[in-house]
């Protein structure tokens, strides 16, 4: 069943058009890459999938019914950590945060936090506040704090761009890990061609100007992933030089 669907979408903006006839059904359990060059409305995307922004013509649903508006049930990644969190609220309570906000029953809080700390091993660092933690923690924390929403969908905009590549790897590895232990959606955006064959059950690439699907590309590689054997597969070196050359393409 297509857990969120792009029916003919066209986006416009401030008279201009950002994206044209977008047309995707995405899996309730799918993990779906998509990636494009700078601009060709990949944030857009995300946007309209989690209520943000409003189809200019066709419609986006959610379980089937329209999304009008930002859910509960669907949690946003942002690239940008340090924008996200509260600078003078510690990590535990910056997910407090979250379930403050969701009602989240006072008397069970302090468990929740304490196993979402865990979940994304931050539980040493609890008292600390954002810019005492790495990078890779505060992204950490930012996802920790998602996923206290319990989300079926995580939408996340090139969540690991501002770290270093091994950071970036063990991160990759552990939203794998949460979406296979939570089974939830992603749809994840990056300019990371490779990261997003690691990832992904599929993957998109667009072209700009205005934003629209290019081609998609299913991916068969066998899970668990692994860093090491995973990126030296064949079929994983194939789809790497195919994904290169539609996006070296486009981009001209
Ligand atoms: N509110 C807005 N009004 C007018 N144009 C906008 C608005 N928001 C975004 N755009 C334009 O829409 C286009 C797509 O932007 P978007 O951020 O979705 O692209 P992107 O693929 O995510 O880019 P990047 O990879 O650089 O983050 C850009 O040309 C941008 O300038």
């Amino acid at each position: 069943m297509a857990l969120i669907a792009f029916e003919k979408v066209d986006l416009s903006l401030g008279g201009r058009s950002i994206l044209t006839d977008i047309d995707v059904s995405i899996q309730k359990g799918e993990f779906l890459s998509v990636v494009g060059p700078s601009g060709c409305g990949k944030t857009s995307l995300l946007n309209l999938a989690a209520g943000l922004l409003m189809p200019s013509a066709g419609r986006v649903t959610y379980a089937g019914k329209e999304v009008t508006g930002p859910r509960q049930d669907i949690a946003i990644v942002f690239q940008d950590y340090g924008k996200a969190l509260l600078p003078w609220r510690t990590a535990s309570g910056n997910i407090a945060l979250a379930l403050e906000a969701m009602n989240y029953p006072k008397d069970l809080r302090e468990t929740r936090i304490a196993e979402l700390l865990d979940l994304i091993g931050l539980s040493e660092h609890a008292e600390k506040f954002p810019n005492q933690l790495s990078g890779g923690m505060q992204q950490r924390l930012q996802i920790a704090r998602c996923l206290a929403q319990d989300p079926a969908v995580l939408l996340m905009d090139e969540p690991f761009g501002a770290l270093d590549a091994m950071t970036r790897q063990t991160l990759q590895d552990e939203v794998l890990a949460i979406a296979a232990r939570t089974g939830a959606t992603v749809l994840f955006i990056t300019h990371d061609l490779e990261e997003a064959i690691y990832l992904g059950d599929r993957v998109i690439a667009m072209r700009p100007n205005p934003g629209r699907f290019e081609v998609s590309f299913k991916i068969d590689l066998p899970r668990p992933r692994d860093q090491l054997t995973t990126r030296e597969r064949p079929e994983f070196l194939k789809l790497r030089r195919e994904l290169f050359d539609v996006i070296k393409e486009v981009e001209h």
